[in-house]
């Protein structure tokens, strides 16, 4: 699996970290983030790693700011992209189960490197369930394309 990894300079150490953990577990990772600690706009590795995830030159994208917050809303702009904030695996691990996330993003200044290991082990080990949820994921697809939501719109 190859994964498009961002961040700003609040989130160096910790992407470095859950660099070398997604290799451990076999992905190819894809480095779209600020390697020094001089200040970085988070919306343009957020804005990279969500148009890579919606090319498809990546199958998922990690993102990593100080609060993980801007950055998924930078990714969240982008066409295609479903990316969920986090700070505990169960709400990561059910993102991927019902929302078919495609992008997960948490804080360096919120989550420890263990705890950030645990919730990308759960996400990524996840798979969407479809059925009823595949419903609510293709409203949310209908919004993203047209901007809009018939159900609502034209009710
Ligand atoms: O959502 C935004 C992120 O948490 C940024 O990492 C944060 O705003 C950067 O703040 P500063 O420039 O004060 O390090």
């Amino acid at each position: 699996m190859k994964i498009g990894i961002g961040n700003d300079h609040a989130a160096v150490e910790l992407k470095n970290i859950i660099s070398e953990h997604l290799k451990e577990r076999g992905c190819e990772v894809v480095n779209f983030g600020t390697d020094t600690s001089e200040s970085f706009d988070y919306p343009i590795a957020g804005y990279k790693v969500g148009k890579a995830v919606a090319n498809g030159d990546v199958d998922l994208g990690i993102l990593i700011c100080g609060t993980g917050v801007g950055i998924s809303l930078a990714a969240n702009k982008v066409e295609g992209v479903r990316a969920v904030v986090c700070s505990e695996p169960f709400s990561a691990k059910l993102s991927r189960m019902h929302n078919n996330t495609n992008v997960l993003a948490f804080g360096a200044r919120v989550v420890g490197s263990e705890l950030a290991k645990m919730i990308v082990d759960e996400w990524l080990d996840a798979e969407f369930e479809g059925g009823r949820h595949e419903r609510r994921v293709n409203l949310l697809n209908e919004i993203d394309h047209t901007r809009g939501l018939k159900v609502v719109d034209e009710a």
